[in-house]
């Protein structure tokens, strides 16, 4: 929660700090950088919320070699502090303007200080892979003098490769007489690899982030060594390994910043299966493309339609839904399906139930028809949306109000179908498919009821029809009398 809340526009309210911090805790992690103390008086207002939780983690707060630095970090009654020494001559002649003598006499006090006021320190080199190895070794040996619990070897800006991270690591763990941790940014893509590399060299700690937030590239992911030191190396640590995907979900929510679909282990694409080589060979025996189980990190497979989807994967999907097909009706399926695949469209859950209804002569009627959707908004209105449809023939009326317009109108039909079913909306994109104000836009949502999912889309110049046609569609199939709903819907 510091270097990962240095990822640019992120800024942690104290209450979103301290629900981090709990799932951190519960996750297994021993310390939690908690911020800058000097920051700023909403920083310290988060760092303390964390302290007062009482967590079993060791609380942190980053500290430059600077005296007030520490001593806010002590008004925030923190466990230690993260003390960082701009090593390398970089940053001491460019950045800070003196020499390594006095940077390291500061650096020398400045520990000395800390310690007095009962504070855990580990003492950092900034920039410590450009830096002479020498001088770095000087610094902390001088550190641990002065009573120094802890070190930290700083690859700033992500230059270090795994074979030199491994034999500077063995250099400084037979040279010193304290822990050394690793902190690594992912500039070049190697975070992870850096990492690992120095913990086998004898590295004690792993700095690391959820999802690998942070400044430019971002820091080493907390989930990737986690599972990488398991599932590759065979070593234990005392993360709860099927925690780690709600922890990253978390994360990503609260801090605003999306995760990428095909980042390892906990994009949205990572144990999603499309191509129907792969699904064909995940149904003998899903090792077959998978490296490890999605439950090992708290996950689901999905299984998503589109134009690679052969007849296992559709197979498959129908099977999720409680449908059979004979050989020739799933030839049919399959066609379809890549033809709406081949025209760029994301085959969505209500597709492919559409596309099977109508090859195997399945005679569905819409239980929900919509007559009328009406809209107000404006900078001086609540938004607000009245509906009026049928559900078997009978007619309802119902109003809502929300944050917006497409909010208002979903919390209308939602309410409007209270009495038959609670439907709940999980996920909800809008992707505009041609430019301008009167563009196309096609709405995703997937919705939920009693842990059925479900996927469906809606397209059209307004953003609110369109949301709404995805809305009805959705809840017709979650309301079915004979469906039999057990998958997770895939995502676009
Ligand atoms: C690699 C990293 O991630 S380092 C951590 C980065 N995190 C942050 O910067 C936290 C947020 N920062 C801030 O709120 C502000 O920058 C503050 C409060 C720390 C300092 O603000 P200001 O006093 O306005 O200084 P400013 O930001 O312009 O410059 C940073 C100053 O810190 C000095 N400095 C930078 N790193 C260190 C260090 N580790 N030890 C001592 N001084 C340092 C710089 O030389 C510069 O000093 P100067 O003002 O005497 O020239
Ligand atoms: C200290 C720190 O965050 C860094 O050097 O990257």
């Amino acid at each position: 929660m510091r270097d990962g809340e240095q990822t640019p526009g992120v800024s942690l309210e104290p209450e979103k700090k301290v629900w981090i911090a709990r799932n951190l805790d519960a996750l297994g992690v021993d310390v939690i950088e908690a911020g800058s103390a000097i920051t700023s008086q909403g920083e310290r207002d988060g760092i303390r919320a964390v302290v007062r939780e009482g967590l079993k983690a060791e609380i942190c707060s980053f500290a430059r070699i600077v005296k007030s630095d520490i001593d806010y970090a002590i008004d925030c009654d923190v466990d230690s502090v993260h003390l960082v020494v701009p090593i390398s001559d970089l940053h001491i002649t460019q950045k800070l303007k003196k020499d390594r003598e006095k940077v390291k006499r500061t650096a020398v006090d400045m520990v000395e200080y800390a310690k007095k006021h009962g504070l855990i320190v580990e003492l950092s080199g900034e920039d410590a892979s450009r830096a002479d190895l020498d001088y770095v070794l000087d610094v902390y040996r001088a550190g641990v003098e002065a009573g120094a619990d802890r070190l930290c070897f700083c690859d700033t800006v992500g230059v270090l490769n795994p074979e030199r991270t491994y034999d500077i690591f063995r250099k400084l763990v037979t040279g010193v007489k304290a822990p050394v941790s690793i902190h690594c940014h992912d500039d070049f893509g190697l975070a992870t690899a850096n990492t690992v590399a120095a913990l086998r060299a004898g590295a004690s700690q792993a700095h690391v982030t959820m999802n690998g937030v942070g400044e430019r590239a971002g820091n080493t992911s907390l989930e990737e060594v986690a599972i990488v030191l398991k599932s590759l190396y065979g070593v234990n640590t005392r993360i709860v390994l099927e925690n780690l995907y709600p922890a990253s979900r978390l994360v990503s929510r609260l801090m605003g910043i999306p995760v990428a679909p095909n980042k390892s282990l906990v994009g949205d694409n990572a144990f999603m299966h499309e191509s129907g080589i792969h699904v064909h060979g995940l149904m003998a025996n899903a090792a077959t493309y998978e490296p490890i189980t999605p439950e090992t990190i708290g996950r689901k497979r999905q299984i998503m339609l589109g134009k690679h989807a052969g007849r296992s994967t559709v197979e498959l999907a129908l099977q999720g839904f409680g449908l059979s097909a004979t050989g020739p009706q799933l030839d049919e399926i399959t066609k379809r399906v890549k033809s709406l695949g081949d025209m760029g469209k994301h085959v969505t859950d209500v597709d492919l139930m559409s596309i099977a209804d109508s090859v195997l002569g399945n005679h569905t009627v819409a239980r929900i028809k919509l007559i009328d959707c009406t809209i107000l908004s404006g900078n001086h209105a609540t938004p607000t949306s009245s509906v009026k449809l049928t559900i078997d023939g009978q007619e309802v009326v119902e109003s809502g109000v929300g944050v917006g317009p497409v909010d208002a109108a979903l919390n209308a039909l939602r309410r409007s179908i209270s009495g038959v079913a609670d439907v709940k909306l999980d996920d909800y994109r809008v992707e505009a498919i041609t430019g301008g104000t009167d563009a196309l836009v096609e709405v995703w949502v997937k919705m939920s009821r009693d842990g059925r999912v479900i996927s469906a889309r809606g397209a059209g110049p307004d953003i609110i029809m369109a949301s709404v046609q995805a809305f009805i569609d959705g809840m017709n199939r979650l309301i079915e009398e004979k469906n039999g709903i057990v998958k997770k819907a895939a995502e676009p």
